[in-house]
């Protein structure tokens, strides 16, 4: 299938967010195509998770549209984006730093593990079963992030890049049909960066997932992306593959040229 058949999974069009005076999200339209991989790029400051939380449901954008799989979520609150499978990370880690790495990822599913308060306080077979299912997820998602040996460690106590592979599993264990990334080589080492990239590229061949990132690493970017939206100050400038994003001059002034 051509790039141009494959449906759009994400549809975001004429968005905008202002915040008191400061218009810092201004006409943004772009496309995630299911199994697609599709970056965002910019200067600091250029609105790049500005645009994400209004994707995310944690802003209510001032105008524009956001449509999942043809269905508006504009404006709905993030756990209910969630729930349509549209999860995201953070840039800075957010994790239950007290709870277990296991523990973590069984809290992510409480809505797979809906047996009820009674089922629950009965210990039901059926609450066992969900809890035993809920488990064995766990269990598939430790090993396919390499995390299996720490899965009764605090999550605090983790490096910096087992965090962000727990947190990545924190939303893979939900089944979703888009990742959002917001910045996650940040703070990895030139080894983990790679590790990162294959995991991206993995997890979309695997699940059929499409990734929408945020990203200021351009090998990462460059390596991993279908697509690439240019933005600065609030606008998009360029929407095109790497090599034509790479090699725009409008980029090279905006952005790469700051390297
Ligand atoms: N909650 C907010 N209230 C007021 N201004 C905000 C808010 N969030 C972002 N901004 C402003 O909006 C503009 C875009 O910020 P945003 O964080 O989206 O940029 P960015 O491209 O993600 O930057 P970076 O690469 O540094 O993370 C900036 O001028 C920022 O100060």
């Amino acid at each position: 299938m051509t790039d141009v058949q494959r449906p759009e999974l994400l549809g975001v069009s004429g968005l905008q967010m202002r915040f008191g005076g400061l218009l810092a999200v201004d006409g943004v339209d772009f496309g995630v195509r299911r199994n697609e991989v599709f970056a965002i790029i910019g200067p600091n400051g250029a609105g790049k998770t500005t645009v994400f939380n209004c994707v995310g449901g944690f802003y209510k954008p001032s105008s524009g549209q956001v449509l999942l799989d043809g269905q508006c979520i504009t404006g709905l609150p993030s756990h209910l984006v969630a729930q349509k499978g549209l999860v995201r990370t953070f840039q800075n880690v957010r994790l239950f730093k007290q709870l277990t790495v296991v523990e973590n990822l069984m809290v992510a599913q409480h809505r797979q593990v809906k047996s009820g308060l009674l089922h629950g306080l009965f210990a039901t077979p059926a609450y066992r079963r969900a809890e035993r299912e809920a488990l064995e997820r766990c269990a598939h998602w430790l090993d396919r992030m390499g995390l299996t040996q720490f899965a009764n460690r605090e999550a605090a106590t983790l490096s910096y890049g087992h965090q962000r592979r727990l947190e990545i599993a924190r939303c893979m264990i939900t089944k979703p049909c888009l990742l959002m990334l917001d910045e996650p080589a940040a703070g990895l080492n030139p080894q983990e960066k790679i590790e990162l990239q294959q995991l991206i590229d993995g997890l979309r061949c695997e699940f059929g997932i499409a990734v929408l990132l945020i990203e200021h690493d351009m090998s990462l970017v460059m390596g991993v992306s279908d697509r690439i939206l240019v933005m600065e100050h609030g606008r998009p400038i360029v929407t095109g593959k790497p090599e034509a994003v790479r090699n725009d001059p409008r980029v090279i002034k905006a952005y790469l040229g700051e390297d």
